[in-house]
């Protein structure tokens, strides 16, 4: 045994080996000190003919999977080896063989796994060039194709799907990014694969082959080439770990990004799609407020929906006919929705199927399942909207199958497929034959204990059961006198003995023999039916799909009515005309009366930018966030949270908002902050929508101050970029771009002074704010009376010294381009006035300066009249 280890154990050396040794998988070696030490269990020693014990750990049979699922989601690939029918052999003799690997991207083990999220295993071909990508879900059969031109894009693609695993050619890098890095902070196993399985006529050959075509055109593929290369590839590595055929894969979907709203990784993120941006839970996201769906396919699709936005109008339109309809025939809609509520995870169930994992249960929940679609179909036959005629064509109600497991399985069939005990009565013949020699059977047991009771006189004579002995007669050795000659001694116990007689061995034979031979019949005609199921795989899968869509529109009207959502128009003009817009998820999070709406309106023309100002905690980011997630949902087919909503389809939504760390760790926050604004200014359209929040912030006010602007003429300039902006900023001078630069416009989110105190009045309007308010709302903030005394002070001190040092550079202006010396040292606000003055021989500007009246305006005020006449001043020389 131990010799056929080690040689199982070199064939694969990257996997722990999970041996099988009657009940229990053994690991040896350094696999046994991995796994005691992964999984806190015992190492012992086994000594297996070796000269020393080898290091041993070992797992019952019965609960390997959640062992084995454990060590895979760390990251390890485990590979199984089974005793199997040998097929060279004559039939009944058995070798140990792998019988398969399971990588983090193919566990099956449903059961441990989260049902809302697929989970992905990505191939990736890269040429030095461009990323071809193909990205497949094992247990839902999803199997998607793309290509991607730049690292950015790829990193995006990775941060979509999430994979758990990635296998890639040698060659593969994304540049500015460590393999490592991304391996260990996203926790994705990547293995780079021999350059055999890239090669492009052998990959293609395998993809081709899958799919029984000849042409790549036939898979919709004939743009992909690198993605198809990838696709063959991933096929590949799939069948040798796997051990067998992928026939559930029966349908390939290439994509093009175009057809989806593009959603960087940091945007994915800022506006908290999936999972919230700290806590990075479910619970406060957008995904949480939509998904109220009833089976797992459904959150599945939802989720995926939610990260992929469309981009084609008739398409967005198509789903929001179909959840209008499902809103407006709520008694329907709730029929539909209960009928959906004890379908099981058909997905995951077919798989299992198909790789004869399938347990009794799992067949029985399947036909449970299988049961509500005639009801779904009928209450469906009322709609008429495209997409939800469309669905009801291709559920397909699955009733012969149903009906076959109906006739075959009883209510409640043991876990295990080998326990017999599964088939109803009635099935087959010669399994109620066998039965009924096995009930008989244990009747003539009972007989026989009471007659061997009789005839001995032994009052407390038992006959008992067990694996190693089967049927023998217990007498306790208080009766050990009574035993008569004729019974033969089989153990004995401390205070018992254990005989046979003949008649016992007789009937143990007929009865063991009908057990043995019902357990094995009875197994097999189970085999036979999961089978039959399998080679449906390909209905089951429309079905499955149709039936998880139906789901998603179900929940999306079902929110809609509950939060009271509006249709959204939808138009490719480029107008976004929100009105009393809410947050999807502020307005859960706090009683929905108490939100505050607010408008947006952005359009390609005048109405390009919104430079947003307001104090801290006013509510700017929140409104930003609530347009882009009602731009993104309308573009999901999801009814908004607004009173109305005209929505042009952007082609990507870009956020740049707060401190943020990314996969390019060792960066200092600013380095991030403005490798994501380069980013954006490389990649957005002008059909893209831009929320900035606070850009410029992580460095110095003058040059935070001056990028902020930079970036504000950059993207408000048609000719280079021209894209619909939400740009918070807490410099107000930004505010001064209104009327200089075309289609940007100040709006501010108002606020009251109520003394020393501010009231948030949440509401959004045009013009900018004229405070920061900074300290007003540390003291709401609860930030003691002496703290916030002493900031006042501060903050008076350092705009004074902002004053001066801006007269300073009036001065030094007026000097170098009005070509007066000045050689007296400007050391406060009124000396650099004075020295101004001495500079300028304009008088209008001279009566301006000198009735400039400091003292009584806000620091702010008065830089800003300060800077308003240097410009002045520029102007005039
Ligand atoms: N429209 C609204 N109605 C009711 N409450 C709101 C509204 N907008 C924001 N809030 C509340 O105000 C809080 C602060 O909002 P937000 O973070 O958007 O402010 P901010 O102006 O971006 O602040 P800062 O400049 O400090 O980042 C939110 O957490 C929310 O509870």
């Amino acid at each position: 045994m131990m010799q056929h280890y080690i040689q199982t154990k070199d064939a694969n050396p990257d996997c722990i080996l999970f041996y099988r040794l009657g009940d229990f998988y053994e690991m040896f070696f350094e696999d046994a000190e991995i796994v005691s030490k992964e999984l806190e269990l015992t190492l012992t020693g086994k000594s297996c003919g070796l000269e020393e014990r080898a290091p041993m750990c070992g797992v019952p049979y019965h609960a390997a999977e959640t062992y084995l699922t454990r060590l895979v989601q760390r990251g390890y690939k485990v590979a199984v080896c089974e005793q199997i029918e040998d097929p060279k052999e004559a039939k009944g003799m058995v070798k140990r063989a792998v019988t398969r690997i399971v990588t983090p991207g193919t566990n099956m083990d449903a059961m441990s796994l989260d049902e809302s999220k697929n989970n992905y295993i990505m191939g990736i071909f890269f040429d030095g060039d461009k990323y071809g990508l193909s990205i497949a879900d094992v247990t839902t059969a999803d199997f998607f194709v793309t290509e991607v031109d730049s690292n950015r894009s790829c990193l995006d693609e990775i941060n979509k799907y999430v994979p758990s695993e990635i296998i890639c050619n040698e060659n593969f890098t994304i540049s500015g990014i460590d393999i490592a890095d991304l391996k260990e902070r996203m926790q994705i196993s990547i293995a780079k694969l021999d350059v055999h399985y890239f090669d492009d006529r052998l990959a293609v050959a395998v993809l081709l082959e899958h799919f029984h075509t000849s042409r790549l055109s036939a898979l919709g593929l004939e743009e992909f080439p690198m993605g198809s290369i990838s696709a063959g590839a991933l096929m590949k590595y799939l069948t040798e770990i796997q051990k067998s055929s992928l026939e559930q894969f029966n349908h390939v979907q290439p994509y093009l990004n175009g057809n989806f709203m593009l959603l960087d990784s940091s945007t994915r993120r800022n506006l908290e799609l999936v999972e919230t941006l700290r806590e990075k839970q479910k619970r406060g996201s957008l995904l949480w407020v939509l998904d109220k769906t009833k089976t797992a396919m459904g959150a599945r699709m939802l989720r995926s929906d939610v990260e992929q936005p469309l981009t084609n109008a008739d398409l967005i339109t198509n789903r929001l006919d179909a959840v209008d309809e499902l809103l407006h025939n709520m008694m329907a809609r709730e029929e539909l929705r209960e009928y959906l509520n004890p379908i099981y995870d058909l997905e995951r169930l077919n798989t299992r199927i198909v790789y004869q994992t399938a347990n009794p249960r799992d067949l029985l929940a399947f036909k449970n399942s299988v049961a509500m679609l005639p009801a779904i179909k009928t209450v469906l036959a009322d709609f008429k909207s495209k997409n939800l005629v469309e669905l009801s064509e291709n559920i397909d109600s699955l009733s012969d199958i149903c009906a076959d497991i109906d006739a075959a399985i009883c209510e409640e069939p043991p876990i295990s497929s080998r326990d017999g005990g599964i088939l109803k009565d009635g099935y087959n013949e010669e399994v109620d034959r066998l039965r009924k020699a096995k009930t008989e059977g244990k009747k003539w047991l009972a007989e026989l204990e009471v007659k061997e009771r009789e005839r001995t006189g032994i009052k407390n004579l038992k006959i008992k059961y067990n694996k190693v002995f089967g049927y023998y007669l217990e007498v306790t050795n208080s009766y050990k006198d009574l035993v008569p000659a004729d019974y033969q001694r089989k153990q004995t116990l401390a205070n018992a003995e254990r005989f046979f007689t003949p008649e016992l061995k007789e009937l143990e034979d007929t009865i063991l023999g009908a057990e043995d031979k019902l357990i094995s019949l009875e197994y097999e005609l189970f085999r036979q039916l999961r089978n039959r199921i399998a080679s449906e795989v390909s209905r089951i899968q429309t079905t499955a799909k149709a039936i998880a869509r139906l789901d998603v529109y179900a929940s999306l009207a079902y929110v809609a009515e509950k939060n009271h959502y509006c249709r959204p128009k939808i138009n490719t003009r480029g107008l976004i005309d929100i009105k009393g817009g809410r947050h999807p998820v502020v307005e859960q999070m706090m009683d929905q009366q108490l939100f505050i709406d607010n408008d947006t309106y952005l359009d390609n023309k005048k109405q390009r930018v919104s430079i947003i100002t307001g104090p801290n905690m006013a509510g700017k980011s929140t409104y930003m966030r609530q347009s882009a997630l009602i731009v993104l949902m309308a573009q999901i087919g999801c009814f908004v949270p607004a009173k109305s909503a005209n929505i042009g389809i952007v082609d990507r939504i870009f956020t740049r908002v707060g401190a943020s760390d990314d996969l390019a760790s060792g960066q200092s926050t600013f380095m991030v902050e403005m490798n994501e604004v380069a980013n954006i200014l490389r990649n957005a359209t002008k059909d893209s929508l831009l929320i900035l929040d606070e850009i410029g912030r992580g460095t110095s006010t003058f040059d935070g101050l001056s990028i902020a602007w930079a970036v504000v003429e950059h993207i408000s300039n048609v000719k280079l970029i021209g894209a619909k902006t939400l740009f918070a900023t807490h410099y107000h001078e930004l505010t001064e771009l209104e009327g200089k630069l075309e289609g940007v416009h100040n709006y501010c989110i108002a606020v009251k002074e109520n003394g020393d105190d501010i009231v948030f009045l949440r509401k959004i309007v045009p013009g900018g704010a004229d405070k920061s308010y900074g300290i007003a709302v540390a003291k709401l903030a609860g930030l003691p009376d002496e703290v916030i005394d002493r900031a006042n002070r501060i903050v008076t001190q350092l705009c004074e010294n902002d004053i001066v040092d801006l007269a300073k550079n009036i001065a030094v202006e007026g000097q170098t381009t009005g070509g007066k010396k000045q050689t007296k040292p400007l050391d406060d606000v009124d000396k650099a006035q004075m020295s101004f003055l001495d500079t300028v021989s304009d008088d209008a500007i001279i009566d301006e300066l000198r009735n400039l009246d400091i003292s009584h305006m806000t620091p702010l005020e008065a830089m800003n009249a300060l800077n308003e006449l240097q410009v002045k001043v520029r102007n005039r020389w």
